[in-house]
C-alpha cells in the first residue's frame, strides 16, 4: 500500500544493512560450471567452419580490464582501468566504475554460452537483417540467447536524433558498439546489423570488447545485386536523387580488410546460399571458438581444484586441442588423457576427482 505523508505519495521501501560481502575465488566459483557440457565439446561438437567462411585465428580471450581489476573493500581504492577511464572522458569528469560481484564469467555460466558481439556489415539490401533473423532463430533453438540490434530498427528510438552524414553514421554505429557490449557482457549473443560504412568505426567497436568476443561478418554482396532486390526501393530513390548519400550510390562503403568471416555472393545470377546455410556457417564459427574456450577454462577448473586440493603437480602434456598456445603457462597443461573426461560426464564430480587423485598417485 502506498503510503501518503504531507500530501506527497511515497513508495513503500525496504532499508536493510548488509553484512560483508565475501568475494569467492573464481576457481571456486567454476565448481558450478555444467563439466559434462564441457566434456562435450572438448569431444569436438563444433563443426569446422567450411566454404567461404575465413576463420581468423582464434585467440585466447583476454580478461576485460575490469574483470581482472582488483576487488578490495575500500571504496576509496581506484584501479587502473578507472584511473584511465576518467582521463579519457570526454565530458563526464569524477566518475569511476563500479564493479558488480556478479560478473560476466558468472551470467556466462549461468546461461551457459559466452557472450560476444557478431557485428554484420554491408551495403543496404546485402541480407544483413535476413542472416541476423535466421542467426537468431538458430541459436534460440540450440537453447542460446541471442538479440538483435538491427541499424534500421535502433534508428526508431535510441538514434533518432541522427542522420546518414559521416558523424551521424559514426556516432550511430558507436552507440550501437557500447550496447552491444553491454549485451555480451550480460553474457548474451548480441546480433548488430547495420551498413556500418567506415572501417575506423567498426575497428573502434571491436576495440571496445576483448579479443576474439567481435566477430565480423561481411555481407561481400555486389552492388548490383542489392540494387536488383531493392527490397524497400531506396536505391531506385537514390538514382532518382531522391535520396543523397546513400551507401554505395553516393556514398562510401569501406569493406573490412581482416574480418573474421566472409559471406560472398558472386552475381546476380549465381545462386546464393540460403540465409539459413549462411547462419550454420556463423555457428560453426561460434561452435569452434566455444570449444577452445570452455576447454582452457575446463583445464583451468581442474588444475584450481586439484592442485588446491591436495598439491598435486602436474607434468606439462600433450594438450593442444584445448591449448592456447605461445602465453599459455606450461602449468595450465595437463597430461590427462581426455579418457578420463568420461567419468565427469557420467560420475558426480568430487568421485571423479578422487578417481583421479588414485590413478595419478
Ligand atoms: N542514405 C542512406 N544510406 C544508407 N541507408 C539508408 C540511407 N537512408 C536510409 N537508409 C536506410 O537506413 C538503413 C541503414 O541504417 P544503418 O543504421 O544500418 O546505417 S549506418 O550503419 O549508420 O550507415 C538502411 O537499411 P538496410 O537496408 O537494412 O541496410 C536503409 O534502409
Ligand atoms: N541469402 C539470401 N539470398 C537471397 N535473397 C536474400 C538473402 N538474404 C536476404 N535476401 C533478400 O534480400 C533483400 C534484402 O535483405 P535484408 O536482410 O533486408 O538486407 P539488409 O538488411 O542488408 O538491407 C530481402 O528482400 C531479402 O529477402
Amino acid at each position: 500500500m502506498v503510503a501518503v505523508q504531507g500530501g506527497a505519495q511515497v513508495r513503500p521501501s525496504i532499508s536493510t544493512t548488509l553484512p560483508d560481502v565475501e568475494f569467492v575465488p573464481s576457481l571456486k566459483r567454476l565448481g558450478f560450471v555444467n563439466v559434462s557440457r564441457f566434456y562435450s565439446v572438448l569431444r569436438g561438437g563444433g563443426g569446422g567452419g567450411s566454404g567461404s567462411v575465413r576463420l581468423r585465428s582464434l585467440q585466447p580471450i583476454k580478461a576485460m580490464e575490469d574483470s581482472t581489476a582488483s576487488v578490495v573493500n575500500d571504496s576509496a581504492a581506484i584501479s587502473c582501468k578507472s584511473i584511465r577511464q576518467m582521463s579519457k572522458m570526454e565530458k563526464s569528469t569524477n566518475i569511476m566504475w563500479h564493479k558488480s560481484s556478479v560478473d560476466k564469467l558468472d551470467r556466462e555460466q549461468l546461461l551457459q554460452q559466452k557472450g560476444c558481439v557478431i557485428w554484420i556489415t554491408g551495403l543496404s539490401g546485402s541480407g544483413k537483417s535476413t542472416l541476423a533473423c535466421s542467426l537468431s532463430r538458430s541459436l534460440h533453438s540450440r537453447g542460446k540467447l541471442a538479440y538483435i540490434l538491427d541499424g534500421d530498427n535502433c534508428r526508431h528510438g535510441l538514434n533518432r536524433n541522427l542522420s546518414f552524414k559521416a558523424e551521424d553514421r559514426a556516432e550511430n554505429i558507436r552507440r550501437i558498439g557500447e550496447v552491444a557490449k553491454l549485451f555480451a557482457d550480460a553474457g548474451v549473443i548480441c546480433i548488430a546489423s547495420l551498413i556500418s560504412p567506415y572501417r575506423k568505426d567498426r575497428d573502434a567497436c571491436r576495440s571496445l570488447l576483448p579479443e576474439g568476443d567481435f566477430v565480423e561478418v561481411f555481407m561481400d554482396v555486389p552492388l548490383e545485386v542489392c540494387e536488383a532486390r531493392d527490397p524497400k526501393g531506396l536505391y531506385k530513390l537514390a538514382r532518382a536523387g531522391k535520396i543523397k548519400g546513400f551507401t554505395g550510390i553516393d556514398d562510401p562503403y569501406e569493406p573490412p580488410l581482416n574480418c573474421e568471416i566472409v559471406l560472398r555472393q558472386k552475381g546476380k545470377n549465381s545462386t546464393s546460399p540460403t540465409p539459413c546455410d549462411l547462419a550454420e556457417i556463423v555457428i560453426s564459427y561460434l561452435d569452434e571458438k566455444e570449444r577452445f574456450l570452455h576447454g582452457k577454462e575446463l583445464i583451468r577448473w581442474l588444475h584450481g581444484l586439484i592442485s588446491g586440493w591436495v598439491g598435486v603437480k602436474f607434468v606439462s602434456g600433450n594438450s593442444s586441442q584445448v591449448s592456447d598456445g605461445a602465453n599459455e603457462e606450461k602449468s595450465d597443461h595437463l597430461s590427462l588423457e581426455y579418457s578420463c573426461m568420461y567419468f565427469l560426464e557420467t560420475i558426480h564430480i568430487p568421485s571423479t576427482i578422487v578417481i583421479i587423485i588414485v590413478c595419478l598417485k
